[in-house]
């Protein structure tokens, strides 16, 4: 039997003077969400582009299934991708287009009106997709992705233009295709989208893996040995503690979050130094620290400071 769900290995990518790949490797593997994390151009959408054939690499090999996308005798029942929602005719009815798409793969009807349905475009079917908002285009693109019925979805940024509803049914309808034994791969630059939806997070950084583990492991791995100690006086208790050999950092507002030392001697250390606090607790890293630490170093692009801006 060949391997089921995405395997890739070591993609090496340039374009000119950007390495827009440098050895991404992950596996995506079947009843599962996967979330592909990163910055903006960390290589997210190289990577699906790749995958499904229309980039070629300079190094590395992405299977689908045990097979390169061009090996697939009828890819789209490998196979469902959408990169880009806006890629539609907009004087076609969403139900034309896809009765389009689906006689170019031989199916009927029939299946259109199921996927159709299966993403909620039924009242809006027959009407002009050019007047589709970028949720609804986004249904259309995932049904056109769905008509092959494919073990394996591929989603670029499928969250963009989604108003909240909307964004609540995205996650639930990935957690179903999931639940139906799909493999599921999904890109964001938001760790917030995906956190609620993915079991397994690859975290891209300058065009390669930074991590692939499931979110549980990571957040277990990043909360190890790190205290969270709630006070009023935290620059107080952060140059104490500091000083005691600590690693720290406010997490909150009346928060600080202490590595390297145990609860009891930060209890005696604050104590001894009269500063006030309320509790001292274990520490349950976010996924959102756990992003932050994993990406710090690889960020490319950083969004601008006010100060940056300014001058
Ligand atoms: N066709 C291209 N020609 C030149 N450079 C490219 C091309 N496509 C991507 N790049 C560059 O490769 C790098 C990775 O881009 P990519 O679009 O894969 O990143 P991304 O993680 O998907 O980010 P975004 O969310 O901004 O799309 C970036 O530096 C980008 O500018």
């Amino acid at each position: 039997m060949s391997a089921p769900g995405i395997v890739v290995v070591g993609l090496r990518k340039r374009y000119g003077a950007t390495l827009a790949l440098d050895g991404m490797s992950f596996t995506v593997r079947p009843g599962v969400v996967t979330g592909l994390v990163g910055p903006n151009g960390a290589g997210k959408s190289t990577t699906m582009r790749v995958i499904l054939g229309l980039d070629a690499v300079d190094e590395g090999t992405a299977l689908i299934e045990g097979k390169p996308y061009h090996g697939l005798r009828h890819p789209l029942n490998h196979v469902g991708s959408l990169l880009d929602a806006a890629a539609l005719h907009p004087g076609r009815s969403g139900r034309n287009h896809l009765l389009w798409l689906a006689h170019a793969q031989g199916l009927a009807a029939r299946r259109v009106d199921q996927v159709i349905e299966q993403v909620g475009l039924t009242p809006a079917a027959r009407r002009k997709a050019g007047g589709y908002s970028l949720g609804m285009r986004q249904r259309l693109g995932i049904a056109a992705a769905l008509l092959g019925d494919p073990p394996i979805i591929m989603l670029d940024e499928p969250f963009n233009g989604m108003d909240p509803d909307g964004i609540i049914w995205m996650r639930r309808f990935l957690r179903s295709l999931a639940a139906q034994g799909r493999a599921v791969l999904v890109s964001s630059h938001l760790m917030s989208e995906v956190q609620e939806t993915a079991d397994h997070l690859v975290v891209v950084g300058r065009g390669k893996a930074v991590a692939d583990a499931d979110i549980a492991d990571l957040i277990a791995a990043a909360s190890q040995n790190r205290l969270a100690l709630r006070t009023t006086a935290g620059t107080h208790a952060m140059r104490v503690l500091a000083h005691a050999g600590a690693s720290v950092a406010a997490t909150g507002r009346d928060t600080i979050t202490v590595a390297g030392l145990p609860a009891e001697r930060i209890v005696t250390l604050l104590s001894q130094s009269a500063v006030p606090f309320s509790e001292v607790s274990a520490h349950r890293a976010t996924l959102e620290d756990v992003y932050l630490e994993l990406t710090g170093r690889a960020v490319e692009f950083r969004a601008a400071t006010p100060t940056e801006v300014s001058q």
